[in-house]
């Protein structure tokens, strides 16, 4: 299982039942878009700052701001009932609209 699916996955179970004193997931859940919205504001600025920081050490805290930022909006994503599959589907359906699937499927001839 992709990272990102067994994230999801524990994001849907923290979504049924799980104690919000004890799970971040939970307690953002329970305080819906109003909670998990600024959150991701406030990540997606965290994460253009962090893309603006030199060397090794900048490029490991952008890696790092950048799974903050897909955590909380695969949260958000869940407040609204929304799977990652669905947003997979939208950008499956753009490739499709610009061809570009089309063409990297397509044999290359010399
Ligand atoms: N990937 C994450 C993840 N990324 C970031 N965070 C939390 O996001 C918060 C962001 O930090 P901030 O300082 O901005 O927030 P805060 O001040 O602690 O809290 P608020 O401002 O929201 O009140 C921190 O508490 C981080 O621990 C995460 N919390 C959980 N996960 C995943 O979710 C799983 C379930 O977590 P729980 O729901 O806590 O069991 C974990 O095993 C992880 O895989």
């Amino acid at each position: 299982m992709r990272p990102l699916d067994a994230l999801e996955e524990t994001i849907r179970q923290r979504a049924t039942g799980a104690d919000a004193g004890k799970s971040y997931t939970a307690k953002l859940l329970a305080g819906g878009v109003d909670k998990i919205g600024p959150k991701v504001t406030e990540e997606a600025a965290e994460v253009v700052e962090a893309a603006a920081e030199p060397g090794d050490e900048g490029r490991a805290h952008f890696v790092y701001e950048v799974g903050d930022l897909l955590y909380h909006t695969l949260v958000l994503c869940r407040s609204r009932g929304v799977d990652l599959a669905e947003v997979e589907a939208e950008l499956a359906r753009r490739f499709g609209a610009s061809g570009i699937a089309e063409k990297e499927s397509r044999p290359k001839s010399n």
